[in-house]
């Protein structure tokens, strides 16, 4: 059996798991700290120079069933979700969810991170306009529209402002600002100019000039070492899904200075309880010692409840239907073409047209009593927060082969700050078992409520954009015989015509549909919250794990609150914000 990798028996830094902050917090103390031993262990394969990961239109191959770079974690089945066993997936490869994830540049509001009371250094090239203030202009990771804006993303842009009226378009929705609300405008992209993925492993780590980091694929760190209260090393095994023929024994390494864990919000928390750290009845039913007894791991699980509905549109309308349904000539013409001049749809992600969505106070009403709370616990006093972040993706999210031979867009709406909660805990000391999962999806009734709202708002706009040729009903609630809501159109209706008048019995049906399409965002986060330990939290301001010196966390595990956005940028924050720490700490600076 070969072994393939030669793991020293110590080293001064080790990070348990090789995603998205775990790299970025790596990379830049490699670079700070050139003679410090650091060890990256990464579960996943390594993403080197591989094209499914730099060219930016492959996002959609990694979500095929047969994918190897990205887990599904499989939840309960819940009535709140129709029954359904909740599935959500996370990256599962150097660098994390930043390898495989769909490049939407979305940033919080500002009231997001002062909610956590922390600052985050910069990691971005705002190749859009590189002098702006409020962008960043010689980070490491390129922000573009990528080599193409697709005419669905301009279409919604230009009807939406002149539907909506008082939802103007804009340049700039994302200044963390009020002024990035309620405007329809083009999303950036973490894609660089010549259409390469923005990834973290290209950017922070392949590219490292350190000689002593070492990031290793195919190995699965199974729990911390914890002697005396100090984190002092890990055990760790290769990881048969990736090196097929490794040996299994269990191997340990040491870290002289810190042990880092960033396994995301789905593994770390895992990590911890295999350690003893964690909820005295979780560690009890899965027989592990209790090391330190830390009552918030593996809760507060948050995610963005996410919907996208199918509409038909102009045959002539370009989407990535076209290549997904082509022949093998045609996908070689179009991988010669971004070899070339890194254009074409291979440089792009179809997802343009977007706007962060937060009710006019005389909207308030149309979300019904059940969202109150949320309203006033959460959005009232922050008008920089939105309710919903919507887009469209010009084509199919998966196989279009499983529908008929049209041409289909797909409306998406993220909803910001659901109400619900979920937990994830495991289930045996065996880090290949399946964890004991409760994504909490819509178990609150304000969830549903507001995107009940957002389903209503789509429909309106999209059956006025000039592309509009209908709406298809399979993907869409069963609205009861005679609601306004299910006569077929097949042409966009004049911008001024008659709204749907919704009925109770369509909202019911809405409500119906909802529980049994919502979907996650792969934005999982909040299950090792950085707050006090009082309070539920894992982790202090530091990012030091409660209880146990020399540990740390860092990656999406430890959001106190939820941020509106897509979380990519978050976890960059988090990454750029742990070098930080962790460069003071030794002494220096990043
Ligand atoms: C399908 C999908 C699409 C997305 N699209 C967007 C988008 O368009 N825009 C955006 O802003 N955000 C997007 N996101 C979200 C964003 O990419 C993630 O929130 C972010 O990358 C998470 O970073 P992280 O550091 O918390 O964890 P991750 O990047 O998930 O890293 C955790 C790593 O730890 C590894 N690991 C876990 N357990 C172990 C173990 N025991 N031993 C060793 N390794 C382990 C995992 O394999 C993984 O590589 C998307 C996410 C998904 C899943």
């Amino acid at each position: 059996m070969t072994t393939p990798h030669t793991i020293q028996a110590e080293y001064d830094l080790i990070f348990a798991g090789g995603g998205t902050a775990a790299c970025v917090t790596a990379g830049r103390l490699a670079t700070a700290f050139p003679a410090l031993s650091i060890l990256v262990l990464e579960c996943g394969p390594t993403t080197k120079d591989k094209k499914e990961h730099i060219q930016a239109g492959q996002w959609i191959t990694h979500l095929a069933p047969t994918t190897k770079t990205i887990q599904f974690h499989i939840g309960k089945p819940s009535e709140h979700v129709a029954g359904r066993p909740f599935v959500v997936p996370s990256g599962r490869c150097v660098g994390g969810g930043s390898s495989i994830n769909f490049m939407v540049y979305n940033r919080p509001a500002a009231s997001d991170f002062d909610a956590w009371e922390a600052d985050f250094g910069n990691a971005e090239t705002y190749e859009i306009d590189p002098k702006k203030s409020t962008h960043g202009s010689d980070g490491p990771l390129k922000v573009s529209f990528g080599s193409e804006v697709t005419q669905l993303g301009k279409e919604l842009k230009e009807t939406g402002a002149k539907f909506e009226k008082n939802r103007p378009e804009s340049d700039e929705c994302n200044a963390f600002d009020v002024e990035s609300i309620n405007k329809f405008f083009i999303m950036p992209k973490w894609i660089s100019k010549d259409g390469r993925r923005s990834d973290i492993p290209h950017n922070y780590i392949y590219n490292n000039s350190s000689k002593k980091l070492f990031v290793f694929d195919g190995t699965l760190v199974n729990r911390v070492i914890v002697e005396d209260g100090v984190a002092v090393g890990i055990e760790y095994q290769f990881d048969n899904r990736v090196h097929e023929s490794a040996p299994q024994d269990i191997r340990v390494v040491k870290a002289r200075k810190l042990v880092v864990v960033g396994a995301g919000a789905l593994g770390s928390p895992l990590l911890l309880e295999r350690s003893g750290l964690g909820r005295k009845d979780v560690l009890e039913k899965a027989g592990i010692a209790v090391v330190a007894e830390i009552p918030g791991v593996g809760e507060n699980y948050q995610d963005h409840a996410f919907l996208y509905t199918p509409y038909i549109v102009d045959p002539e309308l370009k989407t990535m239907n076209s290549l997904l349904r082509s022949d093998p000539a045609t996908w070689g013409q179009t991988f010669r073409e971004w070899e070339e001049s890194g254009t074409g749809q291979l440089g792009a992600n179809y997802i343009d047209g977007a706007i962060k969505m937060r009710p006019h106070p005389e909207e308030l009403p149309e979300l019904g009593p059940d969202f109150l709370e949320l309203w006033n616990s959460t959005l009232a006093n922050h008008p920089d927060k939105p309710l919903i972040w919507a887009s469209a993706v010009a084509g199919t999210l998966g196989d279009p082969s499983s529908l008929p031979n049209l041409n289909f867009i797909f409306s998406m709406s993220l909803l910001g700050y659901p109400a619900s909660r979920g937990r994830l805990h495991i289930s045996s000391s065996d880090p290949l078992a399946a964890p004991d999962f409760e994504p909490g999806f819509l178990s609150n009734p304000a969830d549903v409520a507001a995107l009940r709202w957002a389903y209503k708002k789509g429909r309106e706009l999209y059956r006025r954009l000039p592309s509009f040729r209908g709406v298809f009903f399979p993907g869409h609630p069963k609205f009861p015989a005679g609601s306004a809501a299910a006569v077929e159109e097949t042409a966009p209706v004049p911008l001024d015509a008659p709204k749907i008048m919704w009925s109770a019995e369509d909202d019911k049906a809405i409500d119906v549909f909802l529980r049994q399409v919502v979907t996650t965002s792969g934005h999982s986060a909040g299950t090792c919250a950085m707050k006090p330990f009082d309070k539920g939290g894992v982790v202090d301001s530091k990012l030091n794990v409660y209880g146990v010196k020399k540990l740390k966390i860092v990656d999406l595990s430890i959001l106190p609150s939820n941020v509106n956005s897509n979380t990519y940028s978050a976890a960059i924050a988090v990454g750029e914000k742990a070098a930080v720490i962790i460069a003071e700490e030794l002494g220096g600076s990043v």
